[in-house]
């Protein structure tokens, strides 16, 4: 059979583009954003209409819509993250960076040396290599550390064992290149196990999020957050903000669309904290619907792989540029004239659009 060892770009593909196991979360996404409905306001004033300009942890962006921690960019554009860096740098937007990334956290600093960039965070099972890396990142200028709390282990990805997935020769872990290796050595499964296994704390618990505190200053912000519990712990263990996120539906199958849950992760942080929002977001309507349940900020993923595989940095501004235009023409067709005004009456959750609802006689 013709396979992903003879066509390394199917391989490449399917480590973006997968789900763990059956896919169910990754595909009744699209639906969960689809049922929630948008209440269109008559006679707006579009000429009034301000813009997406927005803050994040008190810094200005130009819109809610930022880049999610993506692994490996160097897989479909020989720049990297650091092509990523100039678009979100165009678009004055954030970047938020994988630990896991193939550009160092340097050179896409130095990439884009004016822009917000924050970075996610894997722990080594070395509290030296963790202080090394969070100092670096204060001293490139990165302005809050984004800790993934959603991969304990790594996610059943099916295609990836079955591929072998394996980062090419020559293709390093930027980032964390002087603290481990690429060389996979395994014959069966995928080789993102390896490296999980070489480098990964996976003892990393609640009580290691004190201990950070310890070693940085800078903001902590927890991603993969998934129920209000978690959100309300989040807040106990002095997080700085939370970010609403299943991972991409990479992690843990059969749960919720992140859509679905984000409501009640903001009732959780009681308005204390800040929360930001990922999973399938692939609209300007999805942004306004994440903004309206209460995120400030809407993460994407797999979008800005599409389109730096597609045109390099060009291909991501045109990615966020799309979407952004999207979400104006929302915003002021749901007489939103600024972020701010993004709120709960703008939308509708399916259940009151049911038809039992619809002709219920009140
Ligand atoms: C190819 C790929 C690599 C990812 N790498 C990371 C990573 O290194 N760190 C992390 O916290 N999340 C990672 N994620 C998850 C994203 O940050 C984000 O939560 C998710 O992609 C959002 O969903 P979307 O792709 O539907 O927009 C990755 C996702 C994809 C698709
Ligand atoms: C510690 C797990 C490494 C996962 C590699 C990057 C990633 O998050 C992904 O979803 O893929």
């Amino acid at each position: 059979m013709w396979g992903a060892k003879d066509n390394p770009k199917k391989m490449f593909h399917d480590y973006y583009q997968s789900g763990a196991e059956g896919e169910h979360t990754l595909n009744t996404t699209r639906d969960a954003f689809n049922s929630i409905k948008l209440k269109a306001r008559a006679l707006g004033d579009a000429d009034a209409f301000k813009g997406t300009e927005t803050t994040f942890l008190g810094h200005k962006i130009a819109s809610p819509i930022c880049l999610a921690p993506t692994a490996f960019h160097m897989l479909v554009n020989p720049e990297g993250e650091c092509a990523t860096a100039r678009a979100a740098a165009g678009t004055k937007t954030l970047q938020c960076l994988s630990t896991w990334s193939n550009c160092s956290l340097e050179e896409v600093a130095e990439a884009a040396p004016d822009n917000l960039r924050i970075l996610q965070c894997y722990f080594s099972r070395s509290d030296e290599v963790n202080k090394d890396i969070f100092e670096r990142a204060e001293k490139a200028g990165y302005k809050a550390l984004a800790v993934t709390v959603d991969t304990q282990i790594l996610g059943n990805r099916e295609a990836d064992a079955e591929n072998k997935f394996s980062l090419p020769k020559g293709i390093k872990m930027g980032t964390i290149a002087k603290y481990t290796s690429t060389h996979v050595t395994g014959v069966e499964g995928s080789g993102l196990d390896e490296y999980v296994r070489k480098y990964k704390h996976n003892g990393f618990t609640w009580k290691d999020i004190l201990k950070i505190r310890q070693f940085t200053s800078l903001p902590i912000i927890l991603k993969g957050i998934q129920c209000k519990e978690d959100a309300a712990k989040a807040v106990e263990y002095g997080a700085d903000a939370i970010w609403v996120s299943n991972h991409g539906a990479r992690q843990l199958d059969t749960t919720p669309a992140s859509i679905e849950v984000l409501e009640e992760c903001v009732q959780g942080v009681d308005g204390k904290i800040e929360v930001y929002f990922d999973g399938g977001v692939r609209r300007g309507t999805d942004v306004l619907k994440a903004l309206a349940l209460g995120a400030s900020a809407v993460f994407i993923g797999r979008p800005q792989l599409w389109g730096l595989a597609i045109d390099g940095q060009k291909g991501v501004e045109d990615v966020l540029k799309i979407l952004n235009s999207e979400l104006q023409r929302s915003m002021i067709l749901t007489d939103c004239q600024e972020v701010k005004d993004i709120t709960k009456e703008r939308v509708i959750h399916s259940a009151y659009c049911s038809p039992k609802y619809l002709t219920a006689k009140i």
